[in-house]
């Protein structure tokens, strides 16, 4: 039996494309999305608005023939920021959001925040400008455990950020944890985002029968019972919850390393996974809401005008296990079974 399904074109909420040759070799990969949220970690980081627009160029200019994925940028909140050059950045159309990384969080994060008090007029400029701010949602204080850093980020961080400017739009990037999804239900102005990865992973995936590097991300992928918890979350259709990929390329020798860095790489088979995983949790219903609908409403934006076709087949779709980035091999993310729902434009 076929079964099909067409949805508005879905959108990225977090998109990690990097440059130079990493970007020509990504870029294409993404081309099933209307919009992107680009993160700002480069080396060096994109914390000027000339920065942003300079590198939306460069993405644009690395998109293949015929893909529209529109760029929207972000910058790298510093504890040097300047809220005025926020809002302006904002205002002339160049930003749609800021990115705020604790300092030394993940990957490119040595210039974030450290003392989150001096970022305080950056939070009460954006809450008035209507600037939403992504947050990667971990503590970095080597006295808490890797497993509990996003729910200690809730209670020490965000909600005091939160309670002294209820204004600011807050959004949790890729949250991986029952605490955060709850917390995202019990008040206003926030949302999350939902990465394929960790509807598909727990950290039984990155641990049992050696160690998975490929599966290695951060947040890192927490115990089952999490995982039920953001598939509860995104096939649920609540407003609150959308796709953000993480789709975050590293170089093969990076990852496979006694130090190997974090991050999925899931552009390439992102949607086929996430048909797959709506379909299993009897939810497919509510694929449109989580991946072209939720965002767009959060972000103040219209849905894409669009549609995507989803077909399910009986032969798997193909993905390739490695692409070539110059020099350099990239590991697709494998889910660790075949993907029989096969992606197509659609009228
Ligand atoms: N998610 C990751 O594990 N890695 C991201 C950074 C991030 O989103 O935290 C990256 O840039 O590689
Ligand atoms: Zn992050
Ligand atoms: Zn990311």
């Amino acid at each position: 039996m076929t079964h099909s399904l067409t949805i508005s074109r879905p959108d990225d909420w977090h998109l990690h494309l990097r440059d130079g040759a990493m970007l020509d070799a990504v870029c294409g990969y993404s081309s099933h999305f209307g919009r992107a949220i680009i993160m700002p970690n480069l080396v060096p980081p994109v914390v000027t608005a000339e920065q942003a627009a300079a590198y939306r160029d460069r993405i644009l200019a690395a998109r293949p023939e015929g893909m529209t994925l529109r760029p929207l940028m972000t910058l790298y909140l510093t504890e040097a920021t300047n809220p005025a050059d926020i809002v302006a950045a904002h205002a002339a159309g160049i930003i749609s959001a800021v990115k705020l990384y604790p300092a030394g969080a993940t990957t490119n994060s040595a210039s974030g925040v450290r003392d989150f008090d001096k970022a305080r007029p950056v939070f009460d400029a954006m809450a008035e400008a209507g600037i939403p701010l992504c947050f990667h949602g971990e503590v970095t204080d080597p006295e808490v455990d890797i497993f509990d850093r996003e729910a200690v980020f809730i209670d020490r961080v965000l909600e005091p950020i939160r309670r002294a400017q209820p204004a600011l739009r807050v959004i949790m990037e890729h949250i991986t944890t029952k605490d955060g999804a709850d917390y995202v239900r019990s008040g206003d102005n926030i949302a999350a985002t939902i990465t394929t990865h960790h509807l598909v992973i727990n950290r039984n995936h990155i641990l049992v029968g050696g160690i998975k590097p490929h599966y290695y991300c951060l947040p890192v992928a927490k115990r089952e019972s999490h995982r039920l918890a953001l598939r509860e979350a995104a096939t649920s259709g609540d407003g609150r919850f959308f796709l953000g990929t993480d789709s975050a390329p590293h170089p093969d020798h990076a990852k496979e390393s006694a130090c190997g860095c974090a991050g999925c790489f899931t552009a390439p088979n992102t949607m086929s996974i996430l048909a797959h995983v709506f379909e299993e949790d009897g939810a497919l219903d509510k694929l449109e809401a989580f991946t072209s609908l939720n965002g767009p409403a959060y972000y103040g934006l219209p849905v894409n005008a669009d549609k995507i076709r989803l077909v399910k087949r009986d032969t798997p779709a193909a993905y390739p296990a490695k692409i070539q980035a110059g020099d350099e091999t990239v590991t697709v993310f494998d889910p660790g079974y075949p993907l029989y729902w096969h992606v197509e434009d659609a009228q």
